[in-house]
């Protein structure tokens, strides 16, 4: 049975006709050009934008289940995140476990660790650099235990060791029975980490599957307008333009 379903989405002039499946275990990752949609249909899963067509979570409407319940079982990382107050990176973690209505020190606590912000609790979260907010703001999601798990461009002011390293925590979040979804720029990184990709072109989903089925020429050539160096066998693989 699919953990997500989507059927027809479609948002006036940003994106249309949109069929796609999540399943337990599953990491999936969105990739396109610039304008060609993610955002979009992540924050259509997230519950953030409307939209027409179905979304369906283990076989329920989305948008027939109470608010509560969907900030339960579906956790939303946007592009950027910014506190308007001066909160502490432990406000900022306790604040993922509002949909439970609980502050659960544990679970607070081992989002932090997992994503390595357990340092700095105390701080002021703005004050911290732009990668490092960024592990905070994921470790905010985490810590609500969320079963669909969306995060939009969660790597991409990462550094190196971090970029490998939260997306195989995300990775591992996925395998226990649970779902990933998130859009990514870096190719060679998609190909490495997600199971399957949904390729985005202007609105419409170009190629969705394997890496191997979604990572051809013609795909690139068309949703990039670039010609790519494509090694699927090498370890790690790598997509680069030449
Ligand atoms: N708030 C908005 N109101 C109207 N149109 C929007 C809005 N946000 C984005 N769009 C448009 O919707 C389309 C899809 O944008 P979206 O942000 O989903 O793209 P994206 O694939 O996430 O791009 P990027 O890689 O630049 O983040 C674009 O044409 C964009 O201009």
């Amino acid at each position: 049975m699919d953990l997500i379903t989507i059927r027809q989405l479609s948002v006036s002039r940003r994106i249309a006709d949109i069929n796609l499946n999540l399943v337990p275990g599953e990491m999936l990752g969105v990739i396109g050009a610039n304008g060609a949609g993610k955002s979009t249909l992540l924050q259509c899963l997230g519950g953030v934008l409307p939209y027409r067509g179905e979304i369906l979570l283990n076989d329920r409407l989305l948008r027939q289940m109470p608010g509560r319940e969907q900030a339960r079982q579906i956790g939303f990382l946007p592009q950027s995140s910014q506190s308007a107050w001066a909160l502490t990176v432990e406000d900022v973690i306790t604040l993922g476990r509002l949909p439970w209505g609980d502050n659960d020190q544990e679970a607070v606590r081992q989002a932090a660790a997992d994503t390595q912000v357990s340092d700095w609790m105390q701080r002021q979260v703005d004050q911290l650099s732009g990668g490092q907010q960024a592990r905070v703001w994921l470790a905010r999601v985490l810590a609500g235990k969320p079963t669909v798990l969306l995060a939009d461009e969660p790597v991409a002011s990462l550094d190196l060791y971090h970029q490998q390293y939260i997306l195989t925590l995300l990775r591992r979040y996925a395998r226990n029975n649970r779902g990933v979804i998130l859009s990514i720029h870096d190719l060679s990184l998609a190909a490495r980490y997600c199971d399957r990709l949904c390729l985005l072109h202007q609105g419409r989903v170009l190629a969705a599957g394997t890496p191997a089925e979604v990572l051809t020429q013609d795909h690139l050539r068309t949703a990039f307008h670039i010609d790519a160096h494509i090694d699927l066998e090498s370890q790690p693989p790598i997509i680069v333009p030449k």
